[in-house]
C-alpha cells in the first residue's frame, strides 16, 4: 500500500443535487496533505466520506487499504479526526479530557502525557479547560485526535480562527507530525499560506471534482512566473528575445520582464541570450504565490451554492 487515502471515481448526491463528480484522489502515506477549496465545493462532504460518516452513490474509497463501506470500524481504530470539541468541556483540565477518549479507547494512562507532550501542552495538562486559549484548545482537540497512535488524522480546517501566533503553533505541529507521530495528515484548509508552508501535497477540488492534484515540490517547478533579467544591455536583449518569439515589457530597475516563464524555459532562455553574446548578471523567477494561482486556477469563483 503507498496511500493513505484513495478514492476512485465517487459520484455524491445529496437528493438530487450532485456535490461530487467522477473524484479521484490519491494521499500518499506519510504525506501533508492539503485538501483545497472555495466553500461550499464538496470539501467536507469529501471528509464524511472518507470517515465513512456518509456514502457516495458510486465510485471506490479506500482508507489504510480498506474499502470504508465494508471495514468501516477497521479505518476508524486507526483514524483521528478533529471532532472532539474541548470547549464543550470547560470545567475538565486537560488530561482529564483526554482521559475520557482513553477510557473509551482503553489505552494506557501513560497515553495522556504522550499526547500532551507531541502537541506542545506538557506543562498545562492540569489546567481547567476554560483557561486555554483558542490555539491551546485546538492543539488539545489534536492531542485527542491522537490518541492511540492513528496512522492518518484528517482534520476540517485546523487553522480556522486561531491567531497568527497559534497559527504558526500549529503549522509547525502538523509538518512535523508525520515523522513523530509515524502517521498520514489529510487537512482542509482555506489559509493558502498555511497550506504553503505545511503540506507535502495538495489537490484543488472545483465544483465537486479534483482539478490538480501534485506534489508541493513539483507545484512549485511547475509554476509560470515573470523572468526578470538584469542584462548588460538590455536594448540588445530586448531584441534578441523578441526574435526568440518572446514579448518583453521593463521594470523600474531596468530589468527586463518576460511573462509566463517556467523554470525549464528560463533555463533554454537563459543559455540562447549568453550564446547571443550577452552577460546576463542576474536572473529572477518572480512566481504567483499559492493565493494568486489558487484564484486562477478556480477561476475566481466565489461560492457555488
Ligand atoms: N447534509 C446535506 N444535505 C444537503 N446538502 C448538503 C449537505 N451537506 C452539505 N450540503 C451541500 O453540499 C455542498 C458542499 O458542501 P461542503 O460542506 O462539502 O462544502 P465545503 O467545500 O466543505 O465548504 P466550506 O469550505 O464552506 O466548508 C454545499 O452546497 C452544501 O450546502
Amino acid at each position: 500500500m503507498t496511500d493513505a487515502i484513495a478514492l476512485d471515481a465517487v459520484d455524491k448526491y445529496y437528493g438530487q443535487r450532485q456535490i461530487l463528480r467522477d473524484l479521484t484522489l490519491r494521499v500518499p502515506l506519510g504525506s501533508v496533505f492539503a485538501f483545497l477549496g472555495n466553500n461550499g465545493h464538496g470539501k467536507s462532504t469529501t471528509i464524511r466520506l472518507i470517515t465513512g460518516l456518509t456514502r457516495a452513490q458510486c465510485g471506490s474509497i479506500r482508507v489504510l487499504g480498506h474499502d470504508i463501506t465494508r471495514e468501516r470500524r477497521r479505518i476508524l481504530a486507526q483514524t483521528g479526526c478533529l471532532i472532539e470539541a474541548p470547549s464543550s468541556y470547560p470545567n475538565l483540565t486537560g488530561a482529564e479530557f483526554l482521559s475520557i477518549g482513553v477510557s473509551l479507547k482503553k489505552l494506557a494512562r501513560t497515553e495522556i502525557h504522550r499526547v500532551l507532550e507531541l502537541v506542545d501542552l506538557r506543562g498545562d495538562g492540569r489546567q481547567r479547560i476554560q483557561h486555554y486559549s483558542l490555539g491551546m484548545k485546538q492543539r488539545l482537540a489534536l492531542a485527542h485526535a491522537l490518541l492511540g497512535s492513528p496512522r492518518l488524522l484528517v482534520l476540517d480546517e485546523p487553522t480556522n480562527g486561531l491567531d497568527p501566533h497559534g497559527t504558526q503553533q500549529m503549522r509547525r505541529l502538523l509538518s512535523g507530525l508525520p515523522a513523530m507521530a509515524n502517521c498520514t495528515i489529510f487537512f482542509s484548509s482555506h489559509n493558502l499560506d498555511e497550506v504553503e508552508k505545511t503540506a507535502s501535497h495538495l489537490a484543488v477540488l472545483h465544483d465537486g471534482a479534483v482539478r490538480i492534484q501534485t506534489s508541493v515540490p513539483d507545484w512549485q517547478k511547475s509554476l509560470a512566473g515573470v523572468l526578470a533579467l538584469d542584462l548588460c544591455d538590455a536594448g540588445k536583449g530586448a531584441l534578441a528575445l523578441q526574435s526568440m518569439g518572446y514579448a518583453t515589457t521593463t521594470d523600474e530597475s531596468g530589468h527586463l520582464l518576460v511573462a509566463d516563464v517556467d523554470r525549464q524555459q528560463a533555463g533554454v532562455l537563459h543559455a540562447r541570450l549568453m550564446a547571443s553574446g550577452l552577460t546576463l548578471y542576474q536572473s529572477t523567477l518572480r512566481k504567483p504565490s499559492l493565493e494568486q494561482w489558487f484564484l486562477q486556477t478556480s477561476g475566481h469563483h466565489g461560492s457555488a451554492t
